[in-house]
């Protein structure tokens, strides 16, 4: 079922600090800031040669990396996503072996405007996943 891997996210508490240490310190090409109001988190994307890194820094009150980063006050890996050709299906396959969807079920436009969804990461060994719609 799943795709490509289309971006690791790292929850962050200053993505202007961290987007500069990939910069200058590890070269690579770093996108602007963009705020998420939908999803709670500011995103900011480096492009890799052969994947994507995604920076999140915390959006407004109810932000859902804020309990994530009280645990993890350096930052951490947040999640992975993975690219679904019909993230429906994609969706009710998923749902029929068990497996929690977060939120409402329904997909939500993501940072690269395609429809998006979280997965438990009780039930994927301890990571939570996103499904991006390629
Ligand atoms: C910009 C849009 C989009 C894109 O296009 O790329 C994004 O990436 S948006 C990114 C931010 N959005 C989300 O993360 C939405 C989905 N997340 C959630 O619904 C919640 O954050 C959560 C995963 C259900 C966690 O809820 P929370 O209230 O923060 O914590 P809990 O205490 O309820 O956690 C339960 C349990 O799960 C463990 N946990 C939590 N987060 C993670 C994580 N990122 N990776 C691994 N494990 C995680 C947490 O530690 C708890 O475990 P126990 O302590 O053992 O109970
Ligand atoms: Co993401």
């Amino acid at each position: 079922m799943i795709g490509r891997l289309n971006h690791v996210a790292i929850a962050v508490r200053d993505i202007a600090k961290a987007s500069e240490t990939y910069r200058a310190t590890l070269g690579a090409e770093v996108s602007d800031a963009v705020p998420q109001h939908a999803h709670g988190v500011t995103t900011v994307f480096i492009t890799l040669p052969n994947t994507k890194i995604e920076l999140l820094e915390p959006l407004g009150a109810d932000s859902p990396i804020e309990k994530f980063l009280q645990k993890n006050p350096d930052g951490g890996i947040h999640h992975i996503c993975y690219e679904v050709d019909d993230i429906i299906a994609a969706r009710d396959a998923l749902k029929g072996k068990g497996a929690r969807i977060l939120g409402d079920g329904e997909p939500k436009i993501g940072a690269h405007g395609k429809p998006v969804l979280f997965l438990h990461p009780k039930d994927f060994n301890g990571t939570l996943v996103e499904l991006e719609q390629a």
